[in-house]
């Protein structure tokens, strides 16, 4: 068997999922654990930061490091997935962005983009596995990938607008890459969180399982349908249909950086998510 190291992580780790198959941890970090099927050559990122996976610095990080472990180690696809019952990611942390310091926040936004240009434009198939609510950034994750499955009773969508702040162009675009226009504009000016069944309806996630095991093996059955597409051809036809969007951020990247700012230091702004926040807590009690 073919070991590799990892840059990050050292020697790779042998776990033995059944006899048939093999799964070797390419890369792991105390946020994320990327492991590769040996049999299949699926690799899957799962996130790992308690309660919520909310993103912050250090998560997205980890998840772009993985995103290229994954694209370097020559995996024949990736799936996201989460180490949470009940929640794929909670979106953006508000700790980032509620009265920030400056410096951590431009990394924070830096980040965040350079992992969306990262998963939205890689070269292997992605899939995600949404095995709890992906609110907002958690959407934002799983409509950057090209096909979801999702568990019954959790919710997704871009809720922006509830919390009084307005989604950027980029994750308006990953929501139009999967939805018709019209759907997609009343949802995101409703700030709408879909439920499971409504969001297969619109297709906004593409089948529904019962458990994470069956929404692992869905990801790998659509990857499996580009094992025998040259995966050069292929993935230049993928970034023919995504060029457009991911350009229009490489191109402004700073002036995106510099509107983020300007809205998330807005008084307005701190004081609509503080309230929010604090209802979190609330509802948390
Ligand atoms: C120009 C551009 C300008 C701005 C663009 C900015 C874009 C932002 C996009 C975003 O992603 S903003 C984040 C939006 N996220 C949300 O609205 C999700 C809020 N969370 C929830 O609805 C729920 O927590 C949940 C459905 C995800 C999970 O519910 P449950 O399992 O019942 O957990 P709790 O609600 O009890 O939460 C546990 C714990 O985690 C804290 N928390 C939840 N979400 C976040 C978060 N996004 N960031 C930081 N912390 C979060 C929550 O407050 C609880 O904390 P305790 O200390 O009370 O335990």
């Amino acid at each position: 068997m073919n070991i590799i190291r990892s840059a990050r992580f050292g020697a790779s780790t042998l776990i033995p999922k059944n006899c048939w198959s093999v799964v070797r941890s390419i890369s792991s970090t105390e946020l994320t654990k990327l492991e590769v099927n040996d049999k299949t050559g699926i690799a899957v990122l799962t996130l790992n930061r308690p309660p919520v996976n909310s993103l912050n610095l250090e998560l997205l990080t980890d998840i772009r490091n993985s995103i290229k472990d994954a694209e370097s180690n020559k995996c024949r696809g990736l799936i996201l997935t989460s180490s949470s019952n009940s929640v794929f990611s909670a979106g953006l942390d508000f700790l980032e962005m509620y009265q920030p310091k400056e410096e951590r926040l431009k990394s924070f936004w830096t980040a965040l983009q350079s992992t969306w240009m990262t998963l939205y434009g890689s070269k292997i198939p992605t899939a995600a596995a949404i095995n709890g609510h992906a609110p907002a950034g958690g959407c934002l994750l799983a409509t950057s990938c090209e096909y979801r499955v999702m568990l019954p009773k959790f919710t997704i969508g871009l809720n922006e607008t509830l919390i009084g702040i307005v989604a950027p162009n980029w994750f308006m675009n990953s929501y139009l890459n999967v939805l018709p226009r019209r759907v997609a504009e009343l949802a995101l000016t409703q700030g709408k969180m879909f439920t499971t069944a409504e969001a297969q309806q619109v297709g906004l996630v593409d089948d529904v399982v019962n458990t994470k095991e069956e929404a692992i093996a869905k990801c790998e059955e659509f990857i499996g349908l580009f094992k025998k597409i040259n995966p050069y051809a292929r993935a230049l036809t993928k970034q023919q249909f995504r060029i457009n969007h991911l350009q229009e951020l490489e191109q402004n990247r700073e002036q995106d950086l510099q509107a983020f700012i300007a809205a998330i230091t807005n008084p307005s702004t701190q004081a609509a998510m503080g309230a929010y926040l604090e209802n979190l807590k609330k509802r948390s009690k």
